[in-house]
């Protein structure tokens, strides 16, 4: 047992206490300690704050006169103690007087609820606990990475994606930036390798990647592959979208075209306007050539389900790609990924969203025709085995309904207000300290809040084992940038694992 470090004084609660705090350099913010609760044994608390108090006065300072003897105070938000698996809170209040011990990494990770295995993310504020979540939780039940630009994200996107893929879990990543076929190769950056022993981790490539491009993409030869979609039966808003089709009339003959036939291709459509007399016909024609022009539909379409394969991260980079070319792309494979699930003829898996704010926009904050078939996965993907990861610099500017259907929601650091704001309304379980922390978290640093975990810690994430990479800008295309589209810390039980459908996907 480490000495003695403080003790407890003032009115106390079962919940809350505050202490003296012997030498201010033994207990900071964001500790973890232990107290002797006389029913209940040793109980955790965490270190919300601690404050600094003294008997000068504005006066005294004017006059010169020196702070002698100030006193540390801290409070304690109490965590409670492990019982036949369960955490429990105690019932009564600790005694003003008792002693307050830095607790045990081992004691802490015990009452945390850590685990020995999963999904390994980083390590536990200041200590050398491995913070791991279950790997079906993480998948099934989605994750969001929320944080401002530059905050981490990718990095910490790109730490979990290696976790996934060594535990061979299909992966479908949707990188408008191209930032993650850098996973192919170790991380060699000097730095980051001399803190990997501190990680207990090794630099590492991964071969199992494919990456796939859509056709026009700048980066063709780069690419393992090139994406071709299946082009029948899109429906009005789509070409609308793909067309950038703006004059009503001609919209309206697009949806007359539309409404007269059955099963039927872009050419199909063509033919028919073709026949029809109308002054906006040509503008019609005009926006269908150039989208067949795209290349993007072909009559031999890639099959969607190697997208989402067993042992495979597939990469979908879209670097340099019009975004309304984008997001039918998202909505089409999207689509196409969760029929096919459902039916089981594809494993289960997870589909990273980068840049989700432009795919599963807010209401208010544009539209897009990926947001629906979001929005069905988000919602239902659980019962079938079909997760996300939801990453954006802009939360308040993603679907809420999104972020909250996200059980493990990881957040860096975030300044906008009006983030903030959307983070404190969606993620249960933030305390009033938590949002300031998150103000204030330096890059890598995250608070995370997983059903896997009794409350929300803040994690130092792992460094990467393969090489981070970074965003580009294309054709002046700024990162993030990409043009609008129109178109209570309180002690609970751990949640009970999902059992009946969701059962173990993954193992480990
Ligand atoms: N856990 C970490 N360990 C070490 N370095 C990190 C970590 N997380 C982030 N970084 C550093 O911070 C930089 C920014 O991280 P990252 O590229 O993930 O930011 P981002 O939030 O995705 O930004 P953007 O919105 O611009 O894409 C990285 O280049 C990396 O150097």
């Amino acid at each position: 047992m480490k000495g003695e470090v403080g003790r407890i004084f003032g009115e106390t609660s079962a919940f809350e206490f505050e202490f003296v705090v012997f030498n201010p350099r033994d207990v900071r913010r964001g500790d973890y300690v232990k107290v002797w609760n006389d029913v209940e044994g040793w109980i955790v608390a965490y270190v919300t704050d601690v404050i600094a108090k003294s008997d000068v006065s504005g006066e005294d300072v004017l006059k010169g006169r020196n702070v002698e003897a100030e006193v540390y105070i801290a409070k304690a938000s109490v965590i409670g103690k492990r019982e036949n698996g369960v955490l429990k809170a105690p019932r009564t209040p600790f005694v003003p007087g008792e002693k307050v011990f830095l607790a045990e990494e081992s004691l802490v990770a015990e009452v945390l609820g850590m685990s020995d295995d999963g999904v390994y993310l980083g390590l536990l504020g200041d200590t050398s606990i491995k913070v791991k979540l279950d790997v079906n939780s993480l998948v099934q039940k989605h994750v969001c990475i929320l944080a401002k630009t530059g905050g981490g994200k990718s990095y910490t996107a790109g730490v979990i994606i290696e976790e996934l893929i060594e535990k061979g879990v299909p992966l479908l990543i949707i990188d408008p930036h191209g930032e993650y076929a850098s996973l192919k190769q170790p991380n060699d950056v000097k730095e980051e390798m001399e803190r990997m022993e501190e990680f207990g981790i090794r630099p590492k490539g991964y071969s199992n990647i494919r990456v796939y491009v859509p056709p026009g993409s700048p980066f063709v030869d780069r690419a393992d592959s090139v994406i071709y979609l299946d082009g029948r039966n899109l429906d009005a808003e789509e070409i609308i979208e793909l067309g950038n089709i703006t004059s009503p009339s001609a919209q309206a003959l697009l949806y007359q075209v539309i409404r007269e036939l059955d099963d039927y291709t872009l050419e199909d459509i063509m033919d028919r306007v073709e026949e029809i007399k109308n002054s906006s016909k040509s503008v019609l024609l005009g926006a269908l050539t150039k989208i067949q022009k795209s290349g993007l539909f072909s009559d031999n379409p890639t099959p969607i389900d190697i997208l989402l394969q067993k042992g495979r991260a597939v990469i979908l980079d879209m670097r340099g790609v019009d975004p309304a070319y984008q997001d039918l792309i998202v909505a089409r494979i999207c689509g196409k990924l969760f029929e096919m699930r459902k039916r089981e003829e594809i494993p289960p898996g997870m589909i990273v969203i980068e840049e989700a704010h432009n795919f599963i926009p807010e209401r208010g904050f544009g539209k897009a025709v990926s947001t629906q078939i979001l929005r069905t996965i988000a919602s239902e993907g659980r019962k079938f085995g079909l997760g996300l990861m939801v990453i954006s610099q802009r939360p308040a500017r993603v679907d809420k309904n999104v972020i909250s259907q996200c059980n493990t929601q990881i957040i860096l650091r975030l300044t906008n207000p009006n983030d903030i704001n959307a983070v404190r309304k969606g993620v249960e379980g933030l305390t009033a300290e938590m949002v300031e922390d998150i103000k204030r978290l330096p890059p890598g640093n995250a608070v995370i809040v997983s059903p896997e975990l009794e409350r929300p810690v803040i994690v130092r994430i792992r460094v990467r084992k393969s090489r981070h990479g970074h965003a580009v800008e294309i054709f002046g295309e700024k990162r993030g940038g990409r043009k609008k589209s129109k178109s209570g810390g309180k002690v609970e039980r751990k949640e009970k694992k999902d059992g009946g459908f969701l059962k173990k996907i993954f193992g480990g």
